[in-house]
């Protein structure tokens, strides 16, 4: 198949996604995904989930970004209990853990904080990916709430965090996906390469899950169902087209 471009995270944890393809991949931060898929810039991405339950794009089945309980690198840093939070900045980079941050504190915990640009030197900080990881080293007594934890604690469901998207109308979908399911077996294979330390390894095998299945769907689902409760109305839910 002639190569076609990938648009993909800047991250560890999409490293073994992308291996073997590295060639043909172009690095966004995941917030801009979507968009850049929409444009046709790139014909494939690994798009947060919260910005991909649209009936614009397909989803490739069975690869993801997931979490079964602590993710380590989706934290909301906080130096007040959580029902005194007044404020907190956003990391510019996410859309899923964004709200998977407001179905935590608004559905499930009853409170709604203001939400301010990262720029904001709010004490309060959700942070996602590699910026993460460096924060939880730089910082390591700050009062952490890991998303994946809570939302798993809550639900007792993985959470997806992103999945690769192709537009619905692209002829070659079908190809695609088998192309990136092929690259996630290359990539698990692949991890002890790829990880440079003990923390990169336990990162990629213990908190970071790439398996898409039955749970985690119901995972998707339950999210889908919080969101429409957060009034999010773009969400398609069971249309969701998995190929
Ligand atoms: C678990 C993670 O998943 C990420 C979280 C995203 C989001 O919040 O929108 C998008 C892409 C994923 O890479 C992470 O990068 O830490």
């Amino acid at each position: 198949m002639s190569p076609f471009r990938i648009g993909c995270a800047p991250y560890l944890n999409a490293k073994p996604l992308i291996y073997g393809l590295e060639k043909q991949a172009l690095f966004f931060p995941p917030a801009e995904l979507p968009e850049r898929l929409r444009s046709g810039e790139v014909d494939a991405a690994l798009a947060p989930l919260g910005a991909s339950l649209s009936e614009e794009f397909a989803l490739v089945d069975g690869v993801g970004i997931v979490a079964d309980g602590p993710v380590k690198s989706v934290i909301l840093a906080h130096d007040a209990p959580l029902s005194e939070i007044r404020s907190i900045a956003i990391d510019p980079h996410t859309r899923s853990s964004f709200l998977l941050l407001r179905v935590l504190l608004e559905n499930f915990l009853g409170f709604r904080p203001n939400y301010v640009p990262f720029s904001e030197r709010s004490a309060s900080r959700l942070l996602i990916g590699d910026r993460a990881l460096a924060y939880r080293k730089e910082n390591p007594r700050v009062t952490l709430l890991d998303l994946g934890e809570a939302w798993r604690d809550r639900t007792e469901l993985p959470f997806v965090f992103a999945v690769w998207t192709v537009r619905r109308s692209e002829a070659k979908g079908k190809e695609i996906a088998a192309l990136f399911r092929e690259a996630k077996r290359l990539g698990l294979a692949a991890r002890g390469s790829i990880a440079k330390d003990k923390s990169e390894w336990e990162y990629l095998t213990r908190y970071i899950r790439y398996e898409v299945g039955e749970r985690e769907k119901a995972g998707v689902a339950r999210f889908c169902d919080e969101l429409r409760v957060l009034g999010e109305k773009a969400v398609v839910g069971k249309e969701l087209l998995w190929i």
